[in-house]
């Protein structure tokens, strides 16, 4: 079968930290000669500029203005699933109509019920995890039942194959705190209790990356390691003029900060951001700002809704160290030679782009998988510096400082520099021809090709 004809749809949850993965996995499969079209959402496929992909929306049900209309995340989950099913059948008529048939959805996992639309329509079916894989071991046991929620208050550890011994602190929130994110558990679980009946699982994670996991789940279970989904120019440089994901939700200051991080002596700036979910509390920008000072660094920190937030007096009284934005092209600002170190939430893609360009990490977690991302960024990779936070949650300024010192200077920031730039090694070798995460991705096409459903 002619490669330009096998055709996968790749839909994405609408979300920064999700779409850039797929669209990136989209256009991976584009490189390698598949058709591929990314699909999402009605109000986010207009910040989608990706040539060698074809965008397509679908509804959730709220075209106007997605999930911040809607009364929950129940609501908005259960609107997408009913009116996304009807709209991405449709997507699939239409190709087929115009000669260019779909035999494959690759969908984001916060989107379980594309399984049935692919099955309904007889094309397969692969499920793409924007998680680590030690995240998704964690679900897996759950819907086994060799962990149970909620905890027992006597369970201090943790211990799971392949994993480091786990406090309650490491562990994702919807398993430390189950209660006060149902709808969101619920909606991973789901996905994790119908894994076996997807053609493919991927994972936007590589083998070295997670190596004791993958071992310790060999033949267990069908993850397959296909990342970092990262732009190639920033790894591999296999995919011509692919420079970025391709997608924004927001408006970067672009010229502005590379103007001013080339003022900047090299491995000098700290750059902070913390994704583009969190809403970090007043008190907590007041002590990231004014640890960030107390470092005695340039710095260049993406806050949203940075006026409301910050100090009063602050931006005066750093002047030109420090530079506040409300959105940047991260990736640009982390390649860059002046970046010493990234002050980060330790969403997955915030931590597959440090491992990706060698950048040592400070860990600000909030929530979600954070937390265990930044137990591997600091005890199993040992590229950063996770922070501690206060009685009260607060990571307090001088607790900031200390932790950003311990990631640049003396011998501890070259120890962490050091390991940072083995990683970025074995993440370029991953994707790169050859590697694993490249060889996974053909035999996925090789498969898809030889296998036409449809
Ligand atoms: O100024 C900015 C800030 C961020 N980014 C990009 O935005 C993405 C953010 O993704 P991520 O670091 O994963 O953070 P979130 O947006 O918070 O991601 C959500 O989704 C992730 C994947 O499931 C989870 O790991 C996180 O915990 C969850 O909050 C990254 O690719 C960044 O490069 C920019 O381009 N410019």
């Amino acid at each position: 079968m002619d490669s330009q004809k096998s055709h996968v749809i790749v839909l994405a949850y609408p979300a920064q930290g999700h779409i850039n993965p797929l669209l990136q996995f989209a256009k991976r499969l584009a490189s390698k000669g598949l058709k591929a079209t990314l699909a999402t959402t009605y109000y986010t496929v207009s910040s989608i500029d990706a040539p060698t992909v074809g965008v397509e929306p679908i509804s959730d049900g709220f075209d106007e203005g997605g999930f911040k209309q809607a009364s929950s995340l129940d609501v908005y989950l259960e609107s997408f699933k009913t009116v996304g099913s009807r709209t991405l059948t449709e997507l699939v008529f239409k190709f087929k109509a115009s000669g260019s048939p779909v035999n494959c959805i690759v969908y984001d996992s916060m989107l379980p019920w594309a399984l049935d639309v692919a099955r309904n329509l007889g094309i397969y079916a692969a499920v793409f995890m924007t998680t680590s894989a030690s995240i998704c071991s964690m679900f897996w046991q759950i819907d086994l039942g060799l962990l149970s929620l909620p905890l027992k208050p006597q369970t201090a550890t943790v211990s799971l194959p392949g994993l480091p011994p786990l406090g309650r602190c490491d562990l994702p929130s919807p398993m430390s705190e189950p209660t006060s994110q149902t709808a969101y558990l619920e909606a991973i679980m789901e996905k994790f209790h119908s894994l076996n009946e997807d053609d493919w699982v991927f994972c936007n994670s590589f083998e070295d990356l997670e190596i004791e996991l993958v071992k310790a789940m060999r033949g267990k279970w069908p993850l397959v390691m296909v990342g970092p989904m990262v732009p190639s120019a920033y790894l591999d440089q296999q995919i011509d003029g692919d420079r970025a994901y391709g997608a924004s939700l927001w408006k970067p200051t672009s010229s502005q900060c590379l103007t001013w991080l080339a003022t900047k002596p090299p491995r000098s700036v700290i750059y902070g951001s913390f994704g583009s979910m969190e809403n970090i509390s007043a008190e907590q920008v007041e002590e990231i700002a004014w640890g960030l000072k107390a470092s005695n660094r340039p710095f260049l920190w993406v806050l949203k809704e940075s006026e409301k937030k910050l100090p009063t007096g602050f931006l005066n009284s750093v002047g030109e160290t420090g530079m506040v934005v409300s959105w940047c092209n991260q990736l640009e600002v982390l390649a860059h030679q002046a970046i010493g170190c990234f002050v980060t939430h330790c969403g997955w893609n915030s931590t597959l782009e440090g491992l990706g360009l060698g950048v040592p990490m400070v860990c600000v977690t909030e929530r979600t998988d954070q937390p265990m991302n930044a137990k591997f960024v600091e005890d199993v990779w040992k590229v950063g510096v996770r922070t501690k936070k206060d009685e009260v949650g607060i990571v307090t300024r001088e607790e900031l400082e200390k932790c950003i010192r311990g990631a640049m200077d003396g011998e501890s920031g070259e120890e962490i520099k050091r390991n940072a730039n083995k990683w970025r090694e074995l993440a370029r070798s991953a994707v790169s021809v050859g590697g694993t995460s490249d060889m996974n991705i053909n035999e996925f096409v090789v498969k898809l090709l030889e296998g036409k459903k449809q």
